[in-house]
This record gives C-alpha cells, structure tokens and sequence, in this order.
C-alpha cells in the first residue's frame, strides 16, 4: 500500500465544506498515525473555530474574489487569486505534501491551482449539483474527482466520470450507536424519555425560515406533548420562545457535539445540505426536508432521492408554517411505527464508509 507522509487539505466557509475535510483528515490519521496534516482556509470562514478546535494545523491564506466565469487566463493574471496561490503554494513546499485534497470553497482554488503547477496530484471531493464555482474551477486541473451521491453521476455532465465514494462523515456519528447513548443525550439537553423530540437543524449557518415557523410552533406542538431541540445555528439570530411551556423546548446556538442532538431525536426538522442528508441517512433518522431555494436547487436535489426511497419529507420553504408544522409533523413525531419505518428507508439509502472510499481513491492517485 502507498505510504503518506504530508497531505495539504483545502475547503473552508461553512460547515459543509469543512465537516468532511474533518472527518477525512481523521481517517488519513487512523491509517497514517505519523502523516503530516496540512488545512489550508480562507480568513472568516468557519473553519477558523472548527479546525483549531479539532486539533489539525489550519494555514490561512489571502481572500480573493472569486470571477463569475470560470476563465483560465484569469488564473494567469498577477491579481489577488494569483496572491493566494502563491501562498498556498509556499505552504505545499514547505510541508512537502504529496497530494492535495480539495472539498470546496473559495480557498481551493489557490490550492488546486498550485498543486498544478507542481504537477502534484489533485483530488476533489464534491457534494452538490451543480458542483460549487471553486470545484468546477478545479476541475480544470484534475480528472480525479469523487462524489458524494448517486444522483449527482447522473445529474451532472462534468460528475459523470467521477467516482461515487460517498461522504467523510466524523466517526462520532458513524460509530454511534443511537440508542445507547439516547439516555445521556435526553439528560444533556434536560429533556424527558417518555416524549417524542423533535431535533430542529438548519445546517451549519442556521435557517431563518424555519426557526420562525418552530418558535411560532411552540405552543401547538408543547400542548401535542412534542419536545423540541431546537439548534439556532451559527449565523442566525436569536428568535423567541415562550417560557411557560408545558414540556421542554431546548435552544442551543450550536452544536459541536452534532451526535448528541442526533442521540436525543426521534424526527429531525433540517434543511438539505449535502452533509445534513449524508449525515440523517448515515444514521437512519427520519427526517422533513425542507431544502434552501436560494441555492440551485442542489438542496432539493440531495433530499428528493431520500423522501422517494421513504426515508422523510420534502417541503417548500414558503410552506413551512406553523399551520404546516401543526398538521404534518404533530401526528408524524407521535406515530411511533411510521417514524420507524422511515428510519429504516433512510438507512437503506445512507452510507457510512465515505471516508475510508474517499481514502481509497486518494491513495490511487497517489500511487499513479
Ligand atoms: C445555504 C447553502 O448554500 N448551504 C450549503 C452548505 O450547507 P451547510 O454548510 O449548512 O452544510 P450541510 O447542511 O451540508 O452540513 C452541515 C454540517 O454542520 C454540522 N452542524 C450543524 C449544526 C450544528 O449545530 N452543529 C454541526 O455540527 C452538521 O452535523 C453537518 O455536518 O454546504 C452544503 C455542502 O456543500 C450544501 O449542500 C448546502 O446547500
């Protein structure tokens, strides 16, 4: 087997680019306990708090805008992006790294584009249909591209040839083992085990719309005797609830310990990012989509296979209400037997070996 010894991982922003940067940085380390781990990220991106925090080198390097159109001679021109490449490039130097894995954001552009000019090789690892502007970028340097889920080889024409390796997930979600750590969780958050929860999770920023409808839903779904978890997220201001509730509703701006809020529910109220999706399928947790519209659609895309395979709803942002939320998710988080039966498409659907696939495919390009 190909031996590593100094890796450079790029992808910064939001949590979705990151989480699985992290959790494929944590299966490099299993397999390579001596590996060098280097993460490039941009300035004001949330991988600032979540690499440090997870114990791996982050290397900042200079912002830059991003063009509308995808142009190499663009890439040639002395400006900001040639700057952050630059930077990216002298920080491949100097760790020496052999390979350079990218999972999008803006900063994987310099690091892609300096890991071609040192002929080294470049894997990508997308998400999303369409894939991000940075990942199509990139692919302009490597053919050695992997993916998330089924759908984008057939959604995307520039993902046809990629390889489906499913998605890093951290090894606290894979490895857990929901039931067992049901008790702790309830106890962490001070919810009750005789009641259904519902685990609201508007990805890594947070989702307006819907902590809204939930905190406009406070008192239907207490009365239904329905406890809420209830993750504001990390960009997203504070919103009400009222304090005489019958039955807990739990608000925490954000969760690093995603597993707990995960441990602790019976139906999870989410947006449809990419990791989000992997994540609910990976564990077999039956979930209401309601994907972001903002954002080509590549929400509804990640969530549509899952809710055709039986794992969980799909709802229109503009229908999330708490009329909506009163007539659909009140029976459903109190139907025991559908919950369980959504739970075991979502299973079915999900995957929990993206991590060790995406190292599979690196270590081939590697050994090339
Ligand atoms: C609005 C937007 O453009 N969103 C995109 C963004 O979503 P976003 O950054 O929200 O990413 P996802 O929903 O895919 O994943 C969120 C991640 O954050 C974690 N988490 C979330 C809340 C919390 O309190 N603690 C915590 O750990 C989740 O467990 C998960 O690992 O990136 C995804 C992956 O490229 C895309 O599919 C989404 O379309």
């Amino acid at each position: 087997m190909v031996q590593l010894r100094s890796v450079v991982l790029a992808g910064g922003g939001t949590g979705g680019h990151i989480y699985p940067l992290l959790a494929f940085a944590d299966a490099l380390r299993r397999h390579f306990p001596h590996i060098r781990i280097t993460t490039l990220g941009s300035p004001k991106g949330m991988e600032n708090q979540l690499i440090p925090a997870a114990g791996y080198d982050l290397r900042v390097i200079p912002a830059f805008q991003l063009p509308r159109s995808l142009n190499l001679d663009l890439l040639r021109t002395p400006d900001r992006m040639y700057r952050s490449a630059h930077a990216a490039g002298e920080i491949i130097d100097e760790v020496q790294a052999e390979v350079v894995v990218g999972f999008g954001g803006y900063v994987s552009v310099p690091a892609y584009l300096a890991a071609w000019r040192r002929e080294m090789p470049i894997v990508i690892h997308e998400v999303n249909v369409p894939p991000g502007v940075a990942n199509r970028m990139g692919m302009k340097f490597t053919k050695r591209i992997a993916v998330g889920f089924p759908h984008q080889l057939e959604q995307a024409e520039s993902l046809r040839n990629a390889r489906l390796v499913g998605v890093p997930l951290r090894t606290g979600i894979t490895q857990m083992d929901r039931p067992a750590l049901r008790p702790q969780a309830l106890y962490h958050f001070g919810l009750r085990p005789d009641l259904p929860v519902l685990f609201v999770s508007g990805g890594s920023s947070g989702a307006r719309t819907i902590n809204l409808a939930v905190a406009a839903a406070a008192k239907r779904l207490a009365h239904a005797g329905i406890q809420v978890l209830h993750v504001q997220g990390g960009r997203n201001d504070p919103f009400d609830v009222p304090n005489d509730l019958p039955v807990p509703y739990v608000v925490v701006p954000y969760l690093s310990d995603m597993q707990l809020g995960y441990a602790a529910a019976d139906l999870m109220l989410c947006r449809g990012g990419a990791i989000t999706v992997a994540e609910t399928t990976a564990l077999g947790m039956p979930a209401i989509y309601v994907p972001y519209p903002f954002s080509n659609q590549e929400q509804r895309r990640n969530a549509i296979p899952v809710v055709e395979a039986g794992g969980g709803l799909l709802v229109d942002n503009s229908e999330m209400t708490p009329e909506w939320i009163e007539r659909n998710i009140i029976p459903l988080a109190r139907d025991r037997q559908r919950l369980a039966g959504m739970g075991h498409a979502a299973a079915a659907y999900g995957r929990r070996d993206g991590d060790e696939q995406l190292l599979r495919f690196v270590l081939e390009a590697v050994g090339r």
